[in-house]
């Protein structure tokens, strides 16, 4: 990730058009903070029905049921008419279809229009970063911004205050999309670390697991906080490696998003750890949370990392082995209090 390629928002530079992509819980939230801001939002969803009440009704009753959303924002099925004369694409779409999202609006966008995502979490199969997904797919010159932060999606549409980050390689891009977001109950930082902020956001939500599972096999709160510090490390250790910035899993992308979903009981990662920790099977955890649970796909990518640079991560491949690897929760404690007795940093801050 080097060079900063120059960009200069063309449209209203004031209030630029936004086209949300994805109206799930988070899309819904994001797409109803910016209208709130006088930007012209336009939400696209697959699901009429709830497109609809988006649009007629100003309510998601799908996932965000009881929060009234500003009358300016529109709902469409229409990708194309979603996209129509926008200067800002938002992609927030889950990370399994994060790519053909990207297919679809590939050639549908206006030519100046950036595109952001919101989306955590790794491509399921490869393992891409999703900045490497979307350079993939988009042409070379589109500028491309991660935006991540603690921040679920219920308190958003609440408009309680929140804080996030918006990191491009292009300055002016990461920007725009923060100055889209910021506003009166929300601070949107940036910065230029795509690799951390996206491995920060899509780390956290494995380490939810395993704090939740801890909660729910009532194991204390020393045990919670020993995971959350032990779960920062292996963040930082793996961020080196790839080569992300410290600061990066220091701030809002990390440590700030570590925090919410390991202590939060909104986060659905960890009220699916909670589930686990309590002898619910994956099946029957998954089916009451009924929404997406990125953590499940991630841990194998994660590890699908972690192994390509040779980094141990105990706390991640023993929420991956419980998610997939057939090692129940308790099996998974007695792993890790089995792990040899060692300096905190053996070899400086990120020795394992
Ligand atoms: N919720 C939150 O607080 C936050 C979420 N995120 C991230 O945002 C992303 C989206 O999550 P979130 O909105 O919470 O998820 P939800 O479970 O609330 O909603 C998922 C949405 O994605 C839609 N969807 C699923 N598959 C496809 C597809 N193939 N094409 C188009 N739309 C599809 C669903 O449509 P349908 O209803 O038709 O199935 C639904 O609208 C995730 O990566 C998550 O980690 C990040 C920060 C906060
Ligand atoms: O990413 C989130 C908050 O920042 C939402 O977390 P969950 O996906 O675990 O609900």
């Amino acid at each position: 990730m080097s060079g900063h390629p120059t960009y200069t928002p063309d449209g209203d530079a004031a209030r630029p058009a936004v086209a949300v992509l994805g109206a799930g819980s988070w899309g819904t939230a994001l797409a109803a903070l910016i209208a709130r801001h006088g930007h012209r939002t336009v939400l696209w969803g697959r699901d009429r029905d709830t497109v609809a009440a988006i649009d007629g009704r100003h309510e998601n009753p799908r996932y965000l049921p009881g929060i009234p959303l500003p009358d300016t924002l529109r709902a469409t099925p229409d990708l194309a008419a979603a996209l129509d004369g926008c200067d800002l694409v938002l992609v927030v779409t889950p990370s399994h279809a994060f790519a053909e999202t990207l297919h679809a609006l590939a050639p549908l966008r206006p030519a100046h229009a950036g595109v952001a995502w919101a989306t955590k979490g790794f491509e399921p199969g490869s393992g891409r970063f999703l900045h490497e997904v979307a350079g993939g797919i988009l042409p070379d010159d589109v500028p491309l911004a991660v935006v991540t932060g603690p921040s679920f999606a219920k308190e958003v549409a609440a408009g309680l205050p929140t804080a996030l980050t918006v990191h491009s390689d292009t300055p002016a891009f990461a920007q725009q999309v923060a100055d889209t977001l910021h506003g009166p109950a929300f601070r949107a930082y940036t910065g230029e670390d795509m690799l951390g902020a996206e491995l920060g956001g899509a780390m956290k939500n494995v380490l939810a697991v395993a704090t939740g599972v801890a909660d729910g096999m009532d194991l204390g709160l020393n045990a919670r906080a020993g995971l959350i510090t032990r779960g920062l490390n292996e963040m930082l250790r793996l961020n080196v490696a790839i080569g992300g910035k410290v600061e990066t899993l220091m701030g809002l992308a990390g440590l700030g998003d570590l925090v919410l979903t390991c202590t939060g009981d909104l986060s659905r990662n960890r009220r699916l750890g909670l589930a686990l920790g309590r002898g619910q099977s994956i099946a029957d955890a998954v089916r009451e949370i009924g929404q997406v649970v990125e953590s499940i796909q991630t841990a194998d990518e994660v590890m699908r990392q972690a192994d390509r640079h040779g980094v141990e991560l105990p706390i991640t491949s023993t929420v991956r082995d419980v998610l997939h690897g057939g090692i129940t929760p308790a099996e998974g404690l007695r792993r890790l209090m089995a792990r040899e007795q060692k300096p905190e940093y053996p070899t400086g801050l990120f020795g394992d």
